[in-house]
């Protein structure tokens, strides 16, 4: 079998001109970065306003392994079958992080047959968002600084920035600096700290912004800190939305590049689903739902985390509503929620994946009865699948009267989910039983958001937030913050906050050790257990396996 990198560099990609034709997108929308990417001026919404949408289809899927299980390469691969039958389609996805690129999980442009290309560049640099992003986080932390430094008319209390410095990479030994070392002139000695790019209050603005008015409005709004006086203090205070926004104003238009199979993909922002909101831009999703009868588009990790934002915060401030949802579930998965190490992973095991199964099965009761939404379960073979564990999973899901399909899009691409496509068109024409609701209410208070989504998504007891925690909850809502959503920065691993707690557990709590507004964005961040938003890398990362030969060509992307 070959490598991902080798299926995609010989793809024979489309001139990204032609898929912007076959998608109606005139040129003078298009700003073409090379041959195979291109921006797409969010322009094009405004002149095509009235213009009826597709059908918005979610993919998530269950709790998974830090490997992943799938959701981007189902995500690729169903609009390529929903292609094949004849539909206009085009997918929706986030641009990757460096951190898992060179970390543990790789990159994030799918995999095997059901791919985005050119997966290099997508994976890597891409047309530089993230570095815009990067920028003007840090802009915005150097001009906090400079105004303490330059006599602090705003009265920051330096104990108090909230604002940290950013760098899309996984590095621990930023999480806690102190800087301001040296001369006097050097700057003000300060305990300080890096998060990770996709973590950036600024990442989520880019992600919810629905114009560039928006979108400068939102940076102004963004609360850096607190005075002497515990009152807010914005980078609107600091007169930076302006500078921000022109970073920003190029990186705000959707890219566009194609599958292995010439399928539009719009792939845009990039927040991480556990420590953010998990999903690529409001403005990506409307051009594919714009433009095409359907719009595949994935959330980050399990249904707990990037579905749940997904509806409960992007759905919520935008007016968009899902038509379906597809649960992307793996043997491998399966049998480690049923206690199996990693080394026996591809083991078949029938037992251990049936004492898996409640993590799908409640993931899948999640999308059906708390979010209301037409749902289908797609398990995602992987090589070492036994088709006794693949009749194991369809059995009993049929059993219970969960809806299931093969997906072999990993192996086959788009010809490997026609029978997952026709599902999907079945659940989207449906409109009967689509019920869709949120998690909470806006005019729920925060505790009581918070204990909605831990009892009613997660199944645990409840919340409990440390003393620190609840002054800092008390704080947000007496600054009128109270009826913002909450963005639950939690482990992947677990419906819980201990990533050890697999399967479906049940009889634990939620503890809530920080809470903060992320006022550009609209929502409030709420930190779980040991979560942390600057990851670090592991014992072995993947940057050790890559290289690039006297040609340029890179090998060890994945
Ligand atoms: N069916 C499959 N067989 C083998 N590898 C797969 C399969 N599906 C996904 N992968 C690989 O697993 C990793 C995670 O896939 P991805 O689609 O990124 O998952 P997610 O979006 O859920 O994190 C990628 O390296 C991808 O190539
Ligand atoms: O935010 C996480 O996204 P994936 O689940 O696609 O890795
Ligand atoms: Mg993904």
């Amino acid at each position: 079998m070959k490598t991902d990198i080798e299926i995609a560099q010989e793809a024979q990609a489309a001139r990204i001109e032609d898929i912007a034709r076959a998608e109606s997108i005139d040129e003078k929308y298009l700003e073409q970065y090379g041959k195979d990417k291109a921006k797409v001026s969010y322009q094009l919404l405004k002149d095509t306003e009235g213009k009826p949408d597709g059908k918005l289809v979610l993919v998530t899927a269950i709790t998974p392994t830090p490997a992943g299980e799938g959701k981007t390469t189902t995500s690729v691969g169903l609009a390529d079958g929903l292609k094949r039958l004849g539909k206009s389609v085009a997918v929706a996805l986030r641009e990757p992080s460096l951190g898992p690129v060179f970390g543990v999980k790789g990159g994030a442009a799918g995999g095997g047959y059901a791919q985005v290309v050119p997966m290099e560049e997508i994976n890597l640099h891409f047309t530089g968002d993230f570095h815009a992003i990067g920028a003007a986080n840090n802009l915005l932390a150097a001009l906090i600084d400079n105004h303490i430094f330059q006599g602090n008319a705003l009265r920051i209390d330096d104990k108090r920035i909230t604002w940290k410095r950013a760098v899309d990479m996984n590095d621990r030994q930023l999480r806690n600096i102190i800087d301001g070392l040296g001369k006097r002139t050097d700057g003000r000695v300060r305990e300080d700290g890096f998060e990770i790019t996709v973590a950036s209050e600024i990442m989520a603005v880019f992600c919810l912004a629905k114009d560039l008015k928006d979108l400068k409005e939102r940076l102004a709004r963004m609360i850096i800190g607190y005075n002497m006086d515990n009152e807010p203090v914005t980078a609107g205070d600091l007169h930076a939305e302006g500078a921000l926004t022109a970073l920003l104003k190029d990186a705000l238009k959707p890219n566009l590049v194609q599958t292995l199979e010439h399928t539009p993909a719009f792939i845009h922002g990039g927040p991480f689903a556990n420590i953010a909101h998990g999903c690529n831009s409001v403005l990506a999703t409307r051009l594919a739902l714009r433009l095409n009868d359907y719009a595949v588009t994935e959330a980050g990790f399990g249904a707990d985390l990037g579905a749940e934002k997904f509806i409960d915060i992007k759905c919520r401030m935008t007016g968009l509503r899902p038509d379906c949802a597809v649960v992307v579930a793996t043997v491998r998965a399966l049998k480690h929620h049923g206690g199996v190490d990693k080394a026996e992973l591809n083991t078949p095991n029938v037992e251990a994946l049936k004492k898996g199964l409640p993590n799908l099965l409640q993931h899948v009761e999640n999308m059906t009865k708390v979010f209301g939404l037409p749902t289908v379960v797609a398990i995602n073979r992987f090589p070492f699948d036994s088709e006794e564990e693949l009749n194991c999973i369809a059995d009993e899901c049929k059993k219970l009267g969960v809806n299931v399909v093969l997906s072999e899009v990993w192996a086959k691409g788009g010809e490997g989910s026609e029978a997952l496509a026709r599902e999907v068109m079945r659940l989207c024409e449906d409109k009967a039983d689509n019920h869709f609701r949120f998690a909470y209410e806006d005019s729920d208070s925060l505790e009581e958001k918070l204990n909605k989504i831990v009892r009613e998504v997660y199944r645990g007891d409840g919340v409990v937030l440390t003393a620190e925690a609840k002054k800092q909850a008390k704080r947000l809502e007496e600054l009128g913050f109270g009826h913002y959503p909450v963005c639950m920065a939690k482990t992947q691993f677990s419906f819980s906050d201990n990533k050890n707690l697999t399967g479906a557990p049940r009889g634990f709590k939620i503890t809530v050790r920080e809470v903060k507004v992320s006022a550009g964005a609209g929502f409030i961040v709420v930190k779980t257990g040991d979560i942390m938003t600057m990851p670090g890398l592991p014992k072995v990362p993947a940057a050790e396996h890559i290289d690039v030969d006297e040609n340029g060509k890179i090998t060890g992307l994945f």
